[in-house]
């Protein structure tokens, strides 16, 4: 798996891929590792998949049931943390997850890291799964805070693509979310090898370039 999250002056842009992976084995090129929690809040998984499903759904219903008691929505921190706190109880009893969660609230976007040893962090850019340092390769070399909007989700589009490429663990659909101050839109999905031809034409027409 490969998943990626940064933040911009737009807001936050996750991308992730769309491999489930038994062993060497590819269980399916279709899993949605980006999931909507509300209109206001995204999580991305990587690990164990029924622990990331699992707990990904517990996660939802606590957010729900928050603002129904409360009559407005869950900060973004606190979202994190409740998962943060659930997954804690079951440390070193073999959980597998790592995850982000984006959104925008009160305080803005915010974009925070969760996993099943007891990290909880905020930060403007996490990559996340075994394709990560190929992701990061790609990020690192082509982000700055004042990407536009269409630049931003092309940089996320690549680094995964170039995860897909390079890591046996991640592969299938590239799925592009922003998330902006009305709320999560969903940019696009790329089949991971129609993004390898497309990019791979324009380099060869970068070449051809007088
Ligand atoms: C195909 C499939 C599942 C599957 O392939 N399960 C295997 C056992 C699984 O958990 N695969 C993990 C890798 C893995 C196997 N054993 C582990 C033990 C510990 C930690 C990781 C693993 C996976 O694909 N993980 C994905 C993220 C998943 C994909 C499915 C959606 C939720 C996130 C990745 O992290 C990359 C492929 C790298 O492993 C589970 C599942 C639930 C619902 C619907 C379909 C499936």
């Amino acid at each position: 798996t490969t998943t990626l999250g940064f933040q911009y002056q737009g807001g936050v842009v996750l991308a992730v891929d769309s491999r489930a992976t038994g062993g060497d084995f590819i269980g399916s090129q279709t899993m949605k590792k980006i999931v909507e929690i509300n209109d206001f809040l995204l999580g991305t998984l990587a690990g164990g998949a029924a622990d990331c499903v699992y707990w990904d759904r517990v996660l939802a219903k606590q957010c729900r049931m928050y603002e129904l008691r409360n009559r407005e929505r869950i900060s973004v921190a606190a979202a994190s943390k409740l998962m943060a706190n659930m997954v804690y109880n079951y440390k070193g009893m073999g959980l597998s997850m790592g995850m982000m969660i984006a959104g925008w609230d009160k305080r803005g976007p915010q974009l925070y890291y969760v996993d099943s040893e007891g990290t909880r962090t905020i930060g403007k850019a996490f990559s996340v799964g075994s394709g990560s340092i190929f992701a990061f390769g790609v990020l690192d070399s082509g982000y700055k805070w004042d990407l536009t909007d269409e630049e931003a989700y092309e940089l996320g589009r690549r680094a995964i693509y170039h995860a897909t490429h390079r890591d046996a663990y991640s592969g299938g659909i590239v799925r592009v979310y922003h998330m902006k101050s009305t709320g999560w839109i969903h940019i696009d999905n790329n089949d991971c090898m129609d993004l390898h031809y497309k990019y791979k034409q324009e380099a060869e027409d970068e070449e051809n370039k007088v």
